[in-house]
């Protein structure tokens, strides 16, 4: 039930309505505009956000996106009441096409360089978030969906789609800071073949290997989050952050130690010819898949 106040653009609800029945008491504030591709509602009863992305057709990230996205991260991160963060997808069946290709085809390079950066910034928030993070992943989630699922804490997945780093199979490469995520995740072999391959898991194949940590129903897989969020809220806050980032502090140093160096690789070879023609003929596959 939504009893908040829906704010317009980017100012956060400053108040709730409270009725006196216990009911009632559950303030949910919606934290995003109307229009806005993401839904951000904080329960504050429970301490869970959801943030959901709704940008179809398939929650591609691009520039405008991922500064929403920022956004958001920010407000929950700040947002004292949250104490844990459940990402997921409104469009059906997808959870995140990952980033647009369309941001690195033919781009205008101070653009392109900003959605880097912004792509980077993106990341080390999710991956640092102190709050509890989880994927709901109700749909397909490639390459920078597949990043943003592994960048939370636990990711609870719906049968019948697929995840993975599958850069190489559009002839472009994932940046060591996706490939260090995965290494994180599913240790060194499975990393070394899946970025090579290019492989896209099915949804079973990716538990197997521990890219996802449950498989639910599909309309279980909020529900399914929230249930799990409890499991983690037992926990003493502060030691389970700490060792959080005692564990990923250092694969986020190295990326900030190297910010601006990504960002020259990334412009440099993005923007080579053959990598323009392989990004071109890409998004023609994709374009013609329905024909
Ligand atoms: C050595 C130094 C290295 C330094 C770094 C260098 C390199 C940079 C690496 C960059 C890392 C890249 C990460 C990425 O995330 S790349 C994106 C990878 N994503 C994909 O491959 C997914 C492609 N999409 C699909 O497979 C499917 O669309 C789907 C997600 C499974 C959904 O299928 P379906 O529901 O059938 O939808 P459609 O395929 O019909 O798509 C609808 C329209 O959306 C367009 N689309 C789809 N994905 C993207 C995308 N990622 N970006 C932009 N546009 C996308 C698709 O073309 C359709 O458009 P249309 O309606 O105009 O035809």
């Amino acid at each position: 039930m939504r009893i908040g106040i829906v704010t317009s653009g980017l100012g956060i609800a400053r108040q709730c309505l409270r009725k006196n029945t216990s009911v009632y008491r559950t303030c949910r504030r919606q934290v995003t505009g109307s229009g806005s591709p993401l839904d951000l509602n904080v329960d504050s009863k429970t301490g869970i956000a959801v943030l959901s992305m709704n940008k179809p057709p398939v929650n591609s990230l691009n520039l405008e996106f991922l500064t929403e996205l920022n956004i958001a991260l920010e407000k929950v991160e700040n947002d004292k009441q949250c104490k844990g963060l459940i990402i997921t997808s409104s469009i059906p069946k997808i959870f995140s096409a990952g980033l647009d290709i369309t941001e690195m085809y033919q781009p205008d390079i101070d653009r392109l360089e900003e959605f880097w950066r912004t792509l980077q910034d993106m990341w080390i928030k999710l991956y640092g978030m102190n709050c509890v993070t989880i994927a709901a992943i109700n749909g397909h989630s490639p390459a920078g969906g597949c990043l943003m699922s592994m960048s939370c804490d636990y990711r609870i997945m719906a049968p019948n789609y697929t995840i993975g780093l599958n850069e190489t199979q559009l002839g472009i490469v994932a940046p060591f800071w996706f490939a260090d995520v995965m290494l994180n995740t599913v240790g060194f072999r499975q990393t070394e073949m899946a970025l090579q391959l290019g492989t896209l898991f099915k949804t079973e194949e990716a538990l197997n290997i521990g890219l996802i940590d449950k498989v639910v129903p599909q309309e279980e897989v909020l529900s399914a989050a929230q249930q799990e969020m409890q499991r983690w809220f037992k926990i003493p806050g502060f030691a389970r952050q700490l060792s959080k980032t005692e564990l990923r502090r250092p694969t986020i140093e190295k990326l900030l130690k190297k910010k601006e160096e990504d960002i020259g690789y990334f412009r440099d070879y993005i923007t080579k010819d053959a990598i323009q023609k392989s990004l071109g003929m890409y998004l023609e596959s994709l374009k013609n898949r329905r024909k």
